[in-house]
């Protein structure tokens, strides 16, 4: 049987899901996606072929609804979706925050949720995608979400308790990777190098590590020492970077993520 699955809300991630799941072989006539504005409806289904539907009709029609609306935002969908909802149809949410509870507070009586915080490396199948049961998922819904995420990247499940830090580490984590590159870059326009040069060194470096961090099975500090020589310039770096404190920035930084991301659970939208 099809399976029809909507995006509702594709924004940035919704669409980055949705064009990984083409790639991946869906077939774009099963998925349907809802926007607030008309042009952007008509931009995605000129990009990716899929079907522009209104909130309700994504409700009555599709059997899996990726739900990737700001938090802020996700009341009033909930609010336009509950009353054309079948109990028996699969939501998937991809916010930040915002439990499977408040999913089944106003939804009928037993709808399967699924919790999933992504990333945005989505867009390159690279993403990191953690995800966590609502009380009425089954064992199957838990492996059609991973199908789905999995057509982006990675996906672990983990249990909902740990949902708050997994978006601290993994769902903020490429934006603090792109801070780093762009810091070091300024340092090699202090250092005297152009800018495009600057950017290319460290970009490649950045690959480089990462590779190196999946690929070579060696703890990240096994590697940092075989870069670090005796009386060498790397440890003159290492110094800086530890009287500076930028590990206790970096450990107080998630943990400010993964507070927000509970505050955003309680309804906080400032
Ligand atoms: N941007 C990121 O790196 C990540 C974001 N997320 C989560 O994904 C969700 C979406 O984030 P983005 O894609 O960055 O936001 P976005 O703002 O690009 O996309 C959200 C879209 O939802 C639309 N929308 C809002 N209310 C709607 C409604 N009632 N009906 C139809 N469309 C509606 C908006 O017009 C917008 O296009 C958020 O909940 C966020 O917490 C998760 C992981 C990473
Ligand atoms: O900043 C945010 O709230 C979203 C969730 C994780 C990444 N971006």
């Amino acid at each position: 049987m099809t399976q029809k699955v909507a995006v509702l809300g594709t924004g940035k991630i919704g669409e980055a899901l949705l064009s990984g799941m083409i790639r991946a072989g869906w077939n774009s006539a099963d998925l349907l996606v809802t926007t607030r504005r008309r042009e952007r409806a008509d931009e995605l289904h000129a990009r990716h072929g899929v079907t522009p539907v209104t909130n309700t009709e994504a409700a009555k029609t599709a059997d899996t609804l990726i739900l990737t609306v700001k938090p802020q935002d996700m009341g009033t969908l909930l609010d336009e979706l509950a009353p054309h909802l079948p109990a028996d149809r699969l939501v998937i949410s991809g916010a930040a925050g915002i439990p499977t509870a408040y999913f089944e507070e106003r939804l009928a009586a037993a709808t399967p949720v699924v919790r999933v915080m992504t990333n945005t490396p989505a867009l390159v199948d690279e993403a990191m995608s953690v995800i966590s049961a609502g009380t009425h998922a089954t064992a199957a819904h838990l492996a059609h979400a991973e199908e789905i995420f999995g057509a982006v990247g990675k996906t672990l499940r983990v249990p909902e308790s740990q949902q708050d830090a997994c978006t601290a580490l993994s769902g903020s984590g490429p934006a603090y990777f792109f801070y780093l590159v762009e810091a070091m870059t300024d340092a090699g326009i202090l250092l005297g190098l152009p800018r495009d040069k600057a950017h290319e060194l460290i970009v490649q470096s950045a690959i480089g590590a990462a590779t190196m961090l999946r690929d070579s099975g060696e703890h990240p500090v096994k590697l940092r020492e075989n870069v670090t020589s005796p009386a060498g310039t790397t440890i003159s770096a290492i110094r800086e970077l530890e009287s500076h404190g930028v590990r206790a920035a970096l450990i107080a930084a998630l943990e400010a993520a993964r507070d927000r991301s509970r505050e955003l659970a309680s309804g906080t939208t400032g």
